[in-house]
């Protein structure tokens, strides 16, 4: 039997951060990982997708402003791409990671590792051995998700591609069906199509990116038929059928027929087969926890759960801050040093709740934080939406030509500041930083009025917004 004072399941950016932090505050720590150092992120979704993105963008940008245009003469090079892409995704292959986690002082355990009771994991390895590892302390659940495939007749059988066969195919698919109208659906869709696909996106809904400002998705998916994408919507798939290399698609106006098809279609918590029943939760369900990140459902404070597995925000840099927030926290408790766990302090995950930032790597870009209009409403805010046509702004019709873009400030009326921003447009990913630096401080409207944008650069909306807002 080993001990450690901190047992972490999983080893995705999450799990690295919060054994690091806990490791830095004074704590031993185990880490198990089940397949690779590094987690979905590193080989199956945010580097191997934004690999694929990348090229597209580049190559849409050149092609939007006169004289670069003519230079660009072919389509992409997508053998170029996909190696470019495996690179990025280390060739699945974790080494480097595995050596990180070594050189930072934890002590990695390989194998599946399942709850067996209060602060006690078995891992089962590959070749079916099984070693118990107990926790002085705490231990931290941070398995993350799985794709989420709807029960279809005849799923089962047609090799249907999730998020992970979508950022990890070695070939290009002639025609890819893709399922699902939210981040993952509208970001695959944009980058098979610009490596050569012809692509027909189903959504069941009324609109891409239905958790965004409407504005959003509405541009995206302006943007996904004029580069040839096939956009449906109000239509739901009922049946799954492949014969061959074919795919049949039934659906309620029809079939769709193709080579692939994408079901990007949600994440379920991984959480079906680590134990949960041992420690009185229920399997299968996300691990609520506290904005200290302990599990609200177990008493004695002992086990904690953080990243996409406890459902709060589901993006690694959100997984990463509750990573760094909750093992500073475990090892705060553990050697009995004061916690601060009033909003902002530093042993609370606060963001998640008002400040959590997103890009959708489309094209255009949409790059988010903190609350809509609707969800501002929704809490109960006296707000306005003060937007703008990112357009008219000389730094991005300098970016490009016929620049076409939005941006949206949600102001707090009662205390004049920021409660969410939202850009869509090319080129806006890097704005968004100052947005989130401007709703996580409550900088009030009279004081950012002061902060100048330098000329001509995008960043001239955040004027623009509040000479709107000022009349
Ligand atoms: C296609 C796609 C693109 C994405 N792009 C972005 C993006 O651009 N930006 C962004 O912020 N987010 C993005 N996300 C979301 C991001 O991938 C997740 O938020 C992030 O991976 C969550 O990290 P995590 O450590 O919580 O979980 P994971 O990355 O899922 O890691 C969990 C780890 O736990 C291991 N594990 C699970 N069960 C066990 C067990 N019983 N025993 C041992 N180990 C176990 C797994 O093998 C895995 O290594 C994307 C998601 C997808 C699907
Ligand atoms: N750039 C990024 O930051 C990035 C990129 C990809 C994913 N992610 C994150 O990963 C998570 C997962 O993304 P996702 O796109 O898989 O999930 P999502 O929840 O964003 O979207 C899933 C969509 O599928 C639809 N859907 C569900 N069941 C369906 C069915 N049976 N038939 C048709 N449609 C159905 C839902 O209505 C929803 O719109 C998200 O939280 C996202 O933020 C982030």
């Amino acid at each position: 039997m080993d001990e450690f004072d901190l047992v972490v399941l999983g080893a995705g950016p999450t799990g690295e951060n919060l054994a690091e932090r806990a490791h830095a505050g004074g704590l031993s720590v185990a880490v198990v990982e089940s397949e690779l150092v590094g987690g979905e992120c590193s080989y199956w979704a945010c580097m191997p997708s934004k690999a694929l993105l990348r090229p597209a963008a580049a190559r849409a940008e050149a092609t939007r402003v006169a004289g670069a245009r003519e230079a660009v003469t072919g389509p992409l090079d997508a053998a170029a791409v996909l190696a470019r892409r495996d690179a990025f995704a280390s060739h699945w292959k974790d080494d480097g990671q595995a050596d990180w986690v070594a050189s930072a002082g934890l002590t990695l355990v390989r194998g599946h590792g399942r709850l067996d009771g209060e602060r006690r994991v078995v891992v089962e390895a590959a070749d079916g051995t099984h070693r118990v590892l107990t926790a002085r302390h705490a231990v931290a659940v941070c398995t993350g998700t799985r794709a989420a495939v709807p029960d279809l007749p005849g799923i089962a059988d047609a090799r249907v591609w999730t998020s992970r066969e979508a950022t990890s195919a070695k070939a290009v698919p002639g025609r890819l069906a893709v399922v699902g109208g939210g981040v993952v659906a509208v970001e695959m869709a944009t980058a098979w199509r610009a490596l050569g696909s012809e692509v027909t996106l189903l959504v069941r809904g009324a609109r891409l990116l239905p958790k965004l400002e409407p504005f959003a998705g509405d541009l995206v998916a302006d943007s996904l038929r004029d580069s040839g994408v096939d956009v449906r919507f109000g239509v739901s798939v009922t049946k799954v059928h492949r014969d061959g290399g074919t795919v049949t698609l039934t659906t309620g106006d029809g079939t769709v027929e193709a080579d692939e098809v994408l079901f990007a279609t949600g994440r379920t918590p991984a959480t079906a087969d680590i134990g949960l029943d041992t420690v009185g939760l229920t399997p299968g369900r996300p691990v609520e926890v506290d904005d200290t990140g302990a599990a609200t459902g177990v008493p004695g404070g002992w086990l904690y759960a953080a990243g996409d597995v406890n459902g709060r925000a589901l993006l690694t840099h959100q997984g990463k801050y509750q990573g760094r927030v909750f093992g500073a926290v475990i090892a705060d408790r553990a050697a009995g040093r004061a916690l601060d766990t009033t909003d902002w302090g530093r042993s609370v995950a606060t963001a998640d709740r008002y400040a959590v930032p997103q890009v959708v790597f489309t094209d255009p870009e949409v790059a988010a934080v903190g609350r809509t209009y609707e969800e501002a409403r929704a809490a109960g805010h006296r707000v306005r939406a003060v937007d703008y046509d990112l357009g008219s702004v000389a730094g991005a019709s300098l970016y490009a030509d016929d620049y076409r873009g939005r941006a949206r400030a949600v102001v707090d009326l009662d205390r004049e500041v920021l409660l969410g921003v939202t850009f869509v447009g090319a080129g806006v990913s890097e704005l968004l930083h100052s947005a989130t630096v401007a709703v996580v401080a409550e900088v009030p409207v009279a004081r950012l009025w002061h902060a100048v944008p330098a000329y001509p650069t995008i960043s001239e909306v955040w004027l623009r917004l509040w000479e709107t807002y000022r009349g």
